[in-house]
């Protein structure tokens, strides 16, 4: 499908959804869920082949029907509100501004977003995302497929100091913080201490203390906040715009 035209119409549109968004999510305090979605869609991405990606495949039903994906439908479904306010603006887009306003209202840093990504009708076969059962070797395998780096699987993986895991969904349960609608470091705060009754830490979160290079930023952004939010809004961007050149 053709790339939208970012013109001054276009970028209104944008400020307007960016309100609404504002606004559905505190109100529905569904932060966590949108900002999962919005990596959902962009962590596909394969940078040697240039498919998948934030292109709003995610909302083809052989896609949101993935393993990985349970439970997404819900907040595709919550953006169906905003994009019949505002059809001009694509999918691929609209997901991606819902995750960046999710750590905006959740007191997370600011995220420049950029819009004009064009919506994908095909959806990747299914398997891009990473397995939250496997260890630091496979997190590298998926991250630098996207074209990521040790210091953005970190970062990101900071983006589960929202929201909590659902039995029903991946078979873990719990939050990873005690906040879990407040967007800040305490991810690795957590990270760093010894296990809890009451806190989550997948296989996959235990890998960033366990590898050596991924430890060196946990104890950084536990002891950093302002490194850590500096860091995630860079990572944050840059997978918000896989296989995207900003117009
Ligand atoms: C780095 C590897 C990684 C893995 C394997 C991962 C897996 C993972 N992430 C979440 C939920 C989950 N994930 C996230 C942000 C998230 N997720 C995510 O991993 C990707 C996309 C690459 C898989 C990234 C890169 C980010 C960064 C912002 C949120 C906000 C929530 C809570 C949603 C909610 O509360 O419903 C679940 C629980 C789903 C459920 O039961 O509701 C699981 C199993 N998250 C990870 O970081
Ligand atoms: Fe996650």
């Amino acid at each position: 499908m053709a790339a939208p035209i970012v013109d001054a119409e276009y970028l209104k549109e944008i400020d307007k959804a960016r309100r609404d968004l504002r606004a559905l999510i505190s109100s529905k305090n569904c932060a966590p869920i949108m900002l999962r979605l919005a990596w959902h869609d962009a962590g596909t991405y394969d940078a040697t082949t240039r498919t998948g990606g934030p292109d709003g495949s995610i909302r083809n039903e052989v896609e949101y029907k993935h393993g990985a994906n349970s439970g997404l439908k819900m907040a595709i479904d919550l953006c169906e509100e905003i994009k019949a306010r505002h059809p001009k603006i694509t999918y691929a887009d609209l997901y991606q501004l819902a995750g960046v306003v999710a750590v905006e209202v959740t007191g997370g840093p600011t995220i420049d977003f950029v819009p004009g990504r064009k919506d994908s009708l095909s959806s990747p076969e299914e398997g891009r995302l990473p397995d939250a059962k496997q260890g630091p070797q496979h997190l590298r395998d998926v991250f630098y497929r996207m074209g990521l780096s040790d210091k953005d699987i970190v970062a990101l993986s900071g983006g589960h100091t929202l929201g909590r895991a659902h039995p029903e969904r991946s078979g873990f349960e719990g939050p990873w913080t005690k906040e879990p609608l407040k967007f800040d470091n305490s991810y690795f705060v957590e990270l760093l201490k010894e296990d809890s009754e009451d806190l989550l830490k997948l296989p996959t979160d235990k890998a960033l203390v366990e590898d050596p290079q991924f430890r060196t930023y946990v104890e950084l952004y536990a002891k950093d906040e302002e490194a850590f939010f500096r860091d995630y809004a860079e990572s944050h961007k840059k997978l918000s715009e896989l296989g995207f050149t900003p117009p």
